[in-house]
């Protein structure tokens, strides 16, 4: 690439970077300083980028002010809505210490500013998907860069760069592992185009009642257990075994979890324990098939394996600080623990499980009905460990540290610095092929985790937009669905707005709208929505006392499915999707279906023709929450479209020691710990086909 060329390509493009994470603080950084080498060398051949781009971060190590060489330089302006955390230090080299707790946006900021003033750097520090982002204050930049951890965000992010006109670069790493692609309307495959990768998950009956390897007791721990205790109550929670014997799953069951007002917590955390670690368990041995060909487990009582009395030893909350907030309060050293590496037996686990149990009620008890499961959340963390050490003990597997705990809990795979720094490199060089409008040489780019034909990257002519993609293309996605038992609040909260990532959606059948979200809503619109969703109101009947002069009014209110909506939806109906903020509709065709596997198919509908949500994204090092948290759901395998041009095109680059790599994820289910970056991972898939 011609300098000069590039200079003028790169000299006032509006540029807009979301996400100011482990990627995006390289990518700032990148961005400013792009005019000091050579780069038109490096886009030449890919993997010399590879290798500049390292050699350019141990330079920069070595001496930070060394590559600071100024040019005037376009707005870049970026969103990120998140405040920095001591375990982003280690690679988000823009943050220091002092800087916890602040603005992401607005330090990346300051930090670049400071060895390039003269650029022009805006920061907002908020959440992309807010309105105010919205169609035209995309279509004022010339690239979007995207720095992002999440499917959602992506999701958007690539909707509103279709509709806007806007060309976008994505990224994303894993590990080693990493990759850029482009996405240009019309020109390219847009991010959503293609299939992604089931999300790994596992039956909800092996969570609840046979787990056989410690991530299902992670999950149990996490999403069953921790989400019953201090999540939202209202919220499906499938804890209890289902046992012969029905009182494990009575109304009286249910209550054991509540906390009574003048209830004494340690009383109450071991009247918990006994209840998921012993009768739970008895209850699912009197299951006497379950057991037939499996090791039974062994119920655990506190009584057996806890002090009698919990205050008069160390781990009292009662040593707690006062001082104490609720981000650093932790039941480990009240207990002595300090090493997260370290192994804790059943009596430390159980130790554990009981003081973080009693801290959640004593420091942080207004967050109790409204939490999640947070990886950076130490409490949350100890207690996830230990609840699901004690349930590994009972059914006789491995137990594990807190530290391999919260990796498999939060779906860690440690992020490392100089992917960020590559991948960061490899965005900026695309970019520059997209403000030169180089479309012949935009190229997606795969870094590996060990060379292949010499090379650790590996480049990839960009696809061709899928015409089979319902974000970028016409192309109706299928329903099956029981209209005659569904409503229409199960579509809008099960697939309009967790499968197909809409913010402000609105349905329609026909010329009928069923229903809308705006703020510009009239009180009667929403109510007639409301009524569309849930009931169609109520019948009004009056009951005959039996004593001749009294009439009682009953007010019944009707729950009405799909089919019986003013305007019915039924087998065959063709409903239209819209959402207004990311300019996108889409088709949906109705089949009407009777029956769903409980097991296989627990949301009682099935879409095809959607990208489903992968387990990462080819997120950063520290990915979403999200597998684990729709792991007791079993998600269908997509029926997407098929990449068969993208089979033909990858075999031609495909090097053969990769295949090897390929059949090991393949075969291995083991560890959640496998997190791939999906495309590497569809990629592969194709490969051994
Ligand atoms: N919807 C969103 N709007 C704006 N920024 C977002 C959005 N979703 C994610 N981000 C930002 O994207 C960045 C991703 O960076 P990264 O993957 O390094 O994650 P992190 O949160 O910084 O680190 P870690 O997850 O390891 O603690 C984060 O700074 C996050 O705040
Ligand atoms: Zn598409």
């Amino acid at each position: 690439m011609d300098t000069q060329q590039q200079q003028s390509s790169i000299q006032g493009a509006k540029v807009l970077m979301v996400g100011a994470g482990g990627i995006g603080c390289e990518l700032l950084k990148t961005l400013a300083l792009s005019g000091f080498q050579d780069i038109h060398i490096v886009t030449s051949s890919l993997s010399f980028s590879f290798y500049l781009v390292n050699l350019y971060v141990i330079f920069q190590l070595a001496n930070g002010q060394a590559l600071f060489i100024c040019a005037d330089y376009s707005l870049v302006l970026q969103i990120d809505m998140d405040t920095i955390e001591v375990s982003n230090l280690n690679r988000q080299f823009l943050f220091r210490r002092s800087h916890v707790g602040q603005s992401k946006a607005k330090v990346a900021r300051d930090a670049v500013l400071r060895f390039r003033p003269h650029i022009n750097i805006r920061s907002y520090h908020a959440n992309v998907k807010n309105p105010e982002f919205d169609v035209d204050f995309f279509k004022q930049f010339d690239v979007v860069l995207n720095g992002l951890d999440n499917l959602d965000a992506r999701r958007h992010v690539n909707r509103l760069c279709l509709a806007a006109d806007v060309p976008l670069v994505e990224s994303g790493t894993t590990g080693f592992l990493g990759q850029v692609t482009v996405h240009v309307k019309g020109k390219t495959e847009c991010y959503e185009c293609q299939t992604k990768p089931a999300p790994k998950t596992y039956p909800v009956c092996t969570i609840t009642s046979t787990p056989t390897k410690f991530v299902h007791c992670i999950v149990w721990a996490k999403d069953l257990l921790f989400a019953k205790l201090f999540g939202d109550k209202n919220q499906d929670n499938d804890l209890n075994v289902r046992a012969n014997n029905a009182a494990s799953s009575s109304k009286e069951t249910e209550d054991v979890f509540e906390r009574a007002e003048d209830e004494d917590i340690d009383q109450y955390g071991r009247k918990i324990y006994d209840h998921v670690f012993g009768y739970n368990i008895e209850a699912a041995l009197s299951n006497e098939e379950t057991w037939k060909n499996r090791r039974r487990p062994r119920p655990i009582y506190s009584k057996e394996v806890l002090p009698e009395c919990m205050s008069q030893q160390n781990g009292s909350t009662q040593n707690c600080s006062a001082t104490d907030d609720d981000s650093t309060v932790s039941a480990m050293p009240l207990l002595g623990l300090k090493n997260p590496q370290e192994l804790w037996g059943l009596t430390q686990n159980s130790l554990v499980f009981i003081e973080a149990l009693k801290l959640f009620f004593a420091k942080r008890k207004k967050e109790i009905g409204h939490l999640t499961f947070d990886k950076d959340d130490q409490l949350a963390v100890e207690f996830v460990t230990a609840a699901a050490n004690i349930r590994a003990e009972s059914f006789g597997i491995p137990l594990h540290s807190l530290f391999e705990a919260k990796g498999i809990a939060g779906n860690i795979v440690h992020a490392v610095a100089t992917t960020n720094a590559i991948v960061a490199g490899l965005i900026v060089i695309e970019a520059i092929k997209v403000l030169k409008k180089d479309a012949d040489k935009y190229r997606m780019t795969y870094c590996l985790e060990h060379p292949s034909r010499k090379m650790l990257l590996m480049p990839v002519e960009p696809f061709e937009p899928n015409p089979a993609c319902y974000v970028c293309s016409k192309t109706p996605l299928v329903l099956e669905i029981n209209t005659r038992k569904s409503k229409l609040r199960d579509l809008v909260d099960k697939i309009v707005t967790a499968k197909l990532g809409m913010n402000l959606p609105l349905i329609m059948h026909g010329a009928s709208l069923l229903y809308e979200v705006g703020d510009d809503l009239d009180a009667i619109m929403v109510a007639n929505y409301n009524a569309n969703l849930e009931k169609v109101g109520s019948r009004i009947y009056s009951s005959n006392t039996g004593m001749g002069f009294c009439n009682f009014l009953q007010v019944v209110f009707l729950f009405q499915s799909l089919s019986e909506l003013p305007s019915p939806v039924i087998n065959g109906s063709i409903l239209t999707v819209e959402d207004l903020q990311q300019e996108l509709s889409c088709k949906i065709n109705v089949k009407h279906r009777e029956e769903f596997d409980e097991e296989k198919e627990p949301e009682g509908m099935v879409l095809s023709g959607w990208t489903q949500s992968p387990a990462t994204n080819g997120e950063s090092a520290s990915t979403s929450n999200n597998e684990n948290e729709k792991a007791v759901d079993v998600t269908e395998s997509s029926s997407g479209p098929e990449m068969a041009s993208k089979k033909r095109r990858l075999s031609e680059t495909q090097p053969e020691n990769d295949k090897k790599e390929t059949e090991n994820v393949e075969s291995d289910d083991d560890e959640l710990m496998e997190i791939e970056n999906p495309v590497m991972v569809s990629k592969k898939k194709k490969r051994v086909e």
